[in-house]
């Protein structure tokens, strides 16, 4: 049965489902990978169309795929699908662009993120609601956190080291740079929460690519509240994560 969306919500959720999925290897882009039978996307739109404060959403789907996704979502939940694009931030740009005039809360979500519970979405739209102009769910980062940099061209004293790959691989050695102080630091989940104007100003200002909405934010001088985020909306990155997933659906407190 296709989920009514509430006409009376305040929130559009802007759905990024664009990406490839390289990380989780070869099968099709991302959010059309199954998850417990069923496309990882249909996941996380029907939790979205279970949060009360949604009255539209928007996804960007995979510019090859945009007449199937239309139909495969058609009898989950009313929402515009459009194409998305090369970049994640160019995804949310043209999802942006095709919100309704009258709404003024502008949520962006990543597909990815299947297992969201409607209950963060309305946390964070309540957030926006109450007054804050861009708002993030974040968790507590558990790790020892240490800056590294390539052995063989180790930075000298003072000198910032230069960006390192994301991890390290055999035959490249990496040397700590020092220890970050992880009490500062969060790790960041998807919805977050803008008040239109601020989204809209944000993306139109934007001078290159960053890996999430806030960081356009940021950029643009405009406070970011955190919010307290949920185990249950890891984005599902690598095989692992699909793993993790499918069994997270059979925990009595999922959603
Ligand atoms: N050009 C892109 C790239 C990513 N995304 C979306 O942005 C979200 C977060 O991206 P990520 O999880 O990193 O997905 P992929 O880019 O697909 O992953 P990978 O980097 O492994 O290819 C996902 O829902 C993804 O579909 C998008 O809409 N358009
Ligand atoms: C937006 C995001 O989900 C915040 O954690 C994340 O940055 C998107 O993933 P990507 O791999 O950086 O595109």
């Amino acid at each position: 049965m296709t989920a009514k969306l509430n006409a009376r919500g305040d929130v559009a959720v802007l759905v990024p489902a664009a990406g490839a999925g390289l990380r989780l290897g070869p099968g099709g882009p991302k959010a059309l990978r199954l998850l417990a039978g069923e496309p990882l996307l249909v996941h996380a739109i029907r939790r979205l169309a279970a949060a009360p404060s949604v009255r539209v959403i928007i996804v960007a789907a995979p510019a090859p795929e945009t007449e199937a996704v239309r139909e495969l979502l058609a009898p989950i939940a009313p929402v515009t699908v459009v194409a998305g694009g090369r970049e994640r931030q160019e995804s949310v740009a043209r999802a942006l662009a095709a919100v309704p005039p009258d709404v003024d809360i502008v949520l962006v979500h990543d597909a990815a993120r299947a297992l969201t519970p409607p209950q963060l979405i309305e946390s964070v739209a309540a957030a926006v609601r109450s007054g804050h102009p861009a708002v993030i769910p974040v968790l507590p980062v558990v790790d020892t956190i240490k800056e590294v940099h390539p052995a063989a061209a180790p930075a000298p004293a003072g000198v910032a080291a230069p960006p390192a790959a994301e991890m390290p691989s055999p035959g490249r050695v990496e040397v700590v740079a020092g220890t970050v102080d992880r009490a500062v630091l969060r790790s960041v989940q998807t919805p977050q929460g803008f008040r239109r104007d601020v989204l809209v100003a944000a993306h139109a200002g934007a001078d290159g690519l960053v890996t999430d909405d806030a960081g356009l934010v940021e950029k643009a001088g405009a406070a970011v509240v955190c919010v307290p985020g949920s185990e249950l909306a890891l984005k599902i990155t690598r095989p692992f994560d699909l793993v993790l997933a499918e069994a997270l659906l059979h925990v009595p407190w999922a959603p």
